[in-house]
């Protein structure tokens, strides 16, 4: 049931809005600069209901969104154990695509999946010896989740493959120390696909909805995986700012550079909301450290509000 949109949201939505000068979109990957500045949407999704603010039928990509999902696909057909043999599940406090980690901390294993490092090695841990075959693994998922088939950006993809330069680099030295199964150009080719699948913040919100429930009635991944994703959500999803985010905003959450965010509330009530729910926000202008700056702001007014911090 779509909900009626209730003043107090609204206000929150447009207090959030007039924040999207304070940032701008990424530029290092040139097709994302093209970005309006001026988009901003909220999704909310429960069991019972759904709230739409702003455009919420916008198309983004998922950019490092992306690793929360490929983690779980990869986890669930590999176990805990083998993972974590290539990729631990420790912060970093560095930015996403730092490469300083691979060399200073022996044997140069990847930190987290949720930084470039940790995520060029869970798309060689995927499923499949060709790139499309890997992204077909996470598709599959996702295609279950959400009932349709999310689409590729080519252009975006396109794009970065063109001007990867850190993230080969980064490629490169893991799989010098090991940390990358099979191909190095096929991993690498993998998670920049991975990067530039679309979806909309109804999307991502019926995403955070599944990860709030535990993955009830939807596709299979294990509960322990889940808890451990959202603890690395919590722990390591929103880059450098991830204990700021856990400290003033209290919420599992991951965030891409294209400006999208995924949250996740186990037990919560916004308005008619109650139990599980699912947050997608997206606003292409982000910080210096890689965050939606609107979609903070909101994430934030919402916790504040409705008190939402798992703290
Ligand atoms: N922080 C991000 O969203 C990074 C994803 C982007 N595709 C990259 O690898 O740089």
């Amino acid at each position: 049931m779509q909900q009626e949109l209730t003043n107090k949201l609204q206000q929150l939505y447009e207090d959030a809005l007039s924040t999207c000068q304070q940032g701008s979109p990424a530029d290092y990957i040139p097709a994302l600069a093209k970005a309006n500045a001026q988009l901003f949407a909220v999704s909310i999704a429960s069991q019972q209901l759904t709230t739409q603010l702003g455009d919420s039928t916008e198309r983004f990509t998922l950019q490092s969104i992306v690793k929360v999902i490929s983690f779980m696909v990869a986890t669930e057909a590999r176990g805990v154990e083998e993972v974590m043999h290539y990729v631990d599940l420790e912060p970093t406090g560095d930015a996403f695509n730092s490469m300083i980690r691979l060399e200073s901390s022996k044997p140069g294993k990847p930190f987290n999946p949720m930084i470039n490092a940790g995520a060029i090695t869970i798309a060689s841990l995927l499923h499949g010896t060709t790139p499309n075959e890997k992204v077909d693994t996470v598709l599959d998922f996702l295609e279950q989740l959400l009932h349709k088939r999310p689409s590729i950006n080519g252009e975006v993809f396109l794009s970065e493959f063109d001007t990867a330069h850190r993230n080969r680099a980064i490629a490169y030295h893991l799989k010098a120390n090991g940390f990358i199964v099979g191909d190095v150009e096929t991993a690498l080719k993998a998670y920049l696909l991975l990067c530039s699948i679309e979806v909309t913040t109804q999307d991502l919100a019926k995403m955070g909805l599944f990860l709030a429930t535990d993955g009830e009635g939807a596709p299979f991944i294990s509960p322990h995986i889940l808890k451990i994703t959202k603890a690395l959500m919590m722990t390591c999803g929103m880059y450098n700012a991830s204990g700021k985010v856990a400290a003033f905003i209290g919420i599992p959450a991951k965030s891409g550079v294209s400006g999208g965010v995924l949250a996740c509330l186990k037990d919560a009530t916004i308005e008619g909301h109650h139990g599980a729910i699912g947050i997608g926000l997206f606003s292409p202008a982000i910080d210096d450290v890689g965050n939606s700056v609107a979609s903070m702001h909101m994430l934030k007014q919402l916790a504040d509000h409705y008190h939402l911090s798992y703290f």
